[in-house]
């Protein structure tokens, strides 16, 4: 099956494209799988180094409010088409997936065009602008939670989960603890402002610093490439505590989760995805900066299976973050009932789940 796959801005989006490439890599060697990113989103930065064919457009969002912006946006739309066009038929694909970020809107609007089946994979209970516009022109629709089908009236939808679940899984228990300045003794917390980071996040951390160290567990803390330097300004002045390790974004995420404890974190539809297939209680502080807040839904779903801690960001600071990790890992009965919790309301077979369905529409667009 040969497959053009279409997702980016952010990791939320990159990651369940790429988990889903990877997997039909493995089903189809052969296959020729073609990944289409913005020029200067971050998968011009991830796809590359998965040794997969990426292939560029230039898009941007679409402003709520009329502005010459927008009037931008329609051109390169247009433009952006017609190049998706092109990539379609010189690579042949016999289905064509978006997984959400402006980017996929092109790809998937000349998939249509071009008369090649498509899906369209929604991470969020709630969905983004881009999937709700390609709504009418994709063939199938695949959801994470099963809410959001209210969203696409008189479209066939799916519940697949997200493919990135199926993947941390399969890296659990087959790798070695990387190397990142961890004690492979230690019970460890991962903290994370999804793919670009996040301020709230950084500052309570920073906050919590100085009552961290000489704690009988370490924290990891990945704070975003752009708040870096700033925050690691800030450990290096709090005497840079032994149990503390900072970095600015990983590239192993499934490898560094397979170690981790507890995770304190936004409340992106992937990560936690990621955290319920591998039963990881979870303190969330959800962006309130999102479309219609999808991220406190995302979030409030987890609190009420009691499988996440939940605070809004002005609730939020490094004496609360402390106490709830106290509470999480020093009460083994909380942790293994939030556990327990995350790990019913998983869903862990998005791959085989998207498959089938991508495999169905090729089979049908062949008869
Ligand atoms: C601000 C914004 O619009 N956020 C949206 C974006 O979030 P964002 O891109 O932050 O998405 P998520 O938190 O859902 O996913 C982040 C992904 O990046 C990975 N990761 C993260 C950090 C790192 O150092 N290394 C790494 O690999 C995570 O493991 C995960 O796979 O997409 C999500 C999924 O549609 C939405 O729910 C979020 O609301």
């Amino acid at each position: 099956m040969n497959v053009m796959i279409s997702g980016g801005g952010t990791g939320g989006h990159i990651y369940p494209a790429l988990a889903f490439a990877r997997y039909i890599r493995r089903l189809h060697p052969e296959a020729s799988i073609v990944y289409v990113g913005s020029e200067d989103g971050l998968e011009a930065d991830i796809v590359p180094r998965e040794g997969l064919q990426l292939e560029t457009v230039k898009i941007s969002g679409f402003k709520r409010k009329l502005s010459a912006h927008n009037v931008r946006t329609v051109v390169r739309f247009v433009k952006a088409v017609k190049q998706a066009r092109r990539y379609i038929r010189t690579h042949q694909p016999d289905v064509v997936i978006g997984t959400g970020g402006y980017v996929a809107g092109p790809v998937v609007y000349a998939a249509a065009k071009e008369g090649v089946p498509s899906i369209v994979h929604e991470q969020n209970s709630v969905p983004g602008l881009t999937n709700k516009f390609l709504s009418r022109y994709a063939d199938r629709i695949a959801l994470s939670f099963e809410e959001a089908s209210s969203y696409f009236p008189g479209k066939e939808t799916m519940l697949t989960g997200n493919p990135r679940a199926s993947e941390v899984l399969k890296a659990r228990g087959a790798s070695p603890l990387p190397d990142l300045g961890l004690s492979p003794e230690k019970r460890t917390v991962l903290v994370v402002g999804g793919s670009r980071g996040a301020r709230p996040i950084n500052e309570a951390v920073t906050e919590a610093l100085p009552d961290c160290a000489g704690r009988d567990w370490q924290m990891l803390y990945v704070t975003g490439e752009v708040h870096f330097d700033e925050v690691n300004q800030v450990v290096e002045e709090a005497g840079r505590p032994e149990n503390v390790a900072v970095h600015p974004f990983l590239y192993n995420m499934p490898e560094v989760l397979a170690h981790v404890d507890v995770v304190c974190a936004r409340a992106g539809a992937t990560t936690l995805a990621e955290l319920m297939a591998l039963g990881l209680p979870a303190i969330l502080i959800p962006s309130p900066y999102v479309t219609n807040n999808h991220q406190e839904k995302n979030a409030r779903a987890l609190e009420e299976a009691g499988a996440a801690l939940v605070s809004r960001e002005e609730e939020f600071n490094g004496k609360r973050l402390l106490e709830q990790v106290e509470q999480i890992l020093n009460t083994p009965a909380i942790w293994e009932r939030m556990h327990q919790n995350a790990l019913d309301v998983a869903v862990t077979d998005a791959n085989e789940r998207l498959y089938e369905l991508a495999s169905a529409l090729q089979a049908n667009d062949k008869k």
